[in-house]
């Protein structure tokens, strides 16, 4: 008999996520029926989104939502053998019975060389989203410039790594000195500090006087009204997320888009990576060969241990990592 250990949404966040909010359970899994396979978690997944989709999507007392990379350890199912890695939306839990149903296979020509995390992260969810944003949502063309926010984290350090391979000026922000360093590493054009700055639309100009072509936004709120008026004559922005906005209680009353819209002739989309779900196997494909070839870099931020994954998220929340958030068991 396996124990499997879950982490539960016990209370609603209300603001910034607490400890509190959380609760470790422990379950016995029963035997698993033919059809069924039993997989054990090797990596989680802490991500952004887990914060406002909690509460659109949860109730109280549910497993915590996320990704995991799991093996499998029992099988009634062919088509996952004992000894497979899958990639599954599980959520937060140290092991779990499937019939086989959202399971994906990881990548048959995955190198062995490379940590199975990457599927949670450059070559997983958050790739996809920097791949599909920046190409079917920017549209970015060569020689355009394209600033990106939240630059150092999962989503925003493939941006910039991808504009960098298709020919484009990039321009990455960032909330400590050591992220906009790292990013200089990852091969970005122009960086700034976002907290120590002290007007964002003179760094905006600093680092770009001609303005942009595309915005990759993972942050929202002031600082993207702000970048509005920095838009060339028919830029386009990706809505990719707000996270500057997630934890707030009382909701922000933002500057009207209208007027810089209208000047610059500018497209806004918002968009879920899941839109591309027919394409998966493409990106991900792409993803793997520009890592193997050393295109693109992976930073993570691993946090060991199953009993630390609310700690990690908070620290997730709060700017702590450098790269994907992962949690290895
Ligand atoms: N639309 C879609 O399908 C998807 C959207 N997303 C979105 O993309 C964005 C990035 O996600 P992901 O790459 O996984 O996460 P990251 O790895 O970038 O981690 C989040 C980062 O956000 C930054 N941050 C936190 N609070 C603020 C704030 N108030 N203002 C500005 N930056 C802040 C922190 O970096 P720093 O130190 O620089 O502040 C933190 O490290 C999120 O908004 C997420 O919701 C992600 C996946 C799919
Ligand atoms: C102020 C409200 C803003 C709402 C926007 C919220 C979130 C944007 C975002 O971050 C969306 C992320 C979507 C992620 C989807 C993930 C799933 O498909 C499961 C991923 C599992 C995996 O493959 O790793």
């Amino acid at each position: 008999m396996v124990r499997a250990k879950s982490w539960i949404l016990k209370k609603h966040f209300e603001g910034f996520p607490k400890s509190s909010d959380f609760e470790l359970k422990e379950v016995e899994l029963p035997k698993i029926k033919d059809g069924e396979v039993l997989l054990q978690t090797v990596f989680l997944s802490v991500d952004p989104y887990m914060r406002p989709y909690s509460r659109r999507y949860m109730k109280e007392g549910d497993i915590m939502i996320g990704g995991v990379v799991a093996k499998v350890v029992e099988s009634k199912n062919p088509t996952y053998p004992v000894g497979a890695f899958v990639v599954s939306n599980a959520g937060w839990t140290t092991h779990f019975i499937s019939s086989g149903k959202g399971l994906q296979l990881m990548l048959r020509e995955w190198p062995e060389k490379l940590p199975r995390s990457l599927a949670l992260g450059t070559i997983g969810m958050p790739g996809l989203t920097a791949y599909f944003g920046l190409l079917e949502v920017c549209r970015m063309k060569p020689g355009e410039t394209v600033l990106v926010t939240a630059a150092a984290g999962a989503v925003g350090s493939v941006v910039g790594q991808i504009a960098k391979i298709k020919g484009s000026k990039v321009v990455g922000c960032a909330g400590s000195d050591e992220k906009v360093a790292y990013l200089k590493q990852l091969g970005f054009d122009e960086t700034f500090n976002y907290k120590t700055i002290g007007s964002l639309e003179e760094a905006l100009k600093k680092a770009s006087p001609d303005g942009y072509d595309c915005y990759f936004d993972n942050v929202g709120g002031e600082f993207s009204s702000v970048v509005l008026n920095q838009m060339k004559k028919y830029g386009r922005i990706a809505v990719c997320g707000a996270i500057s906005l997630y934890n707030d209680t009382v909701e922000q009353k933002g500057n009207y888009v209208q007027i810089p819209m209208i000047f610059q002739e500018l497209c806004m989309e918002g968009f879920i990576v899941s839109r591309w779900d027919n394409r998966r196997e493409e990106g991900l494909k792409a993803l793997l060969k520009w890592v193997e070839e050393g295109k693109i870099k992976c930073p993570e931020h691993v946090t060991e241990g199953f009993g630390n994954m609310p700690a990690a998220f908070m620290g997730l929340l709060k700017g702590e990592n450098t790269g994907k958030a992962i949690i290895k068991v």
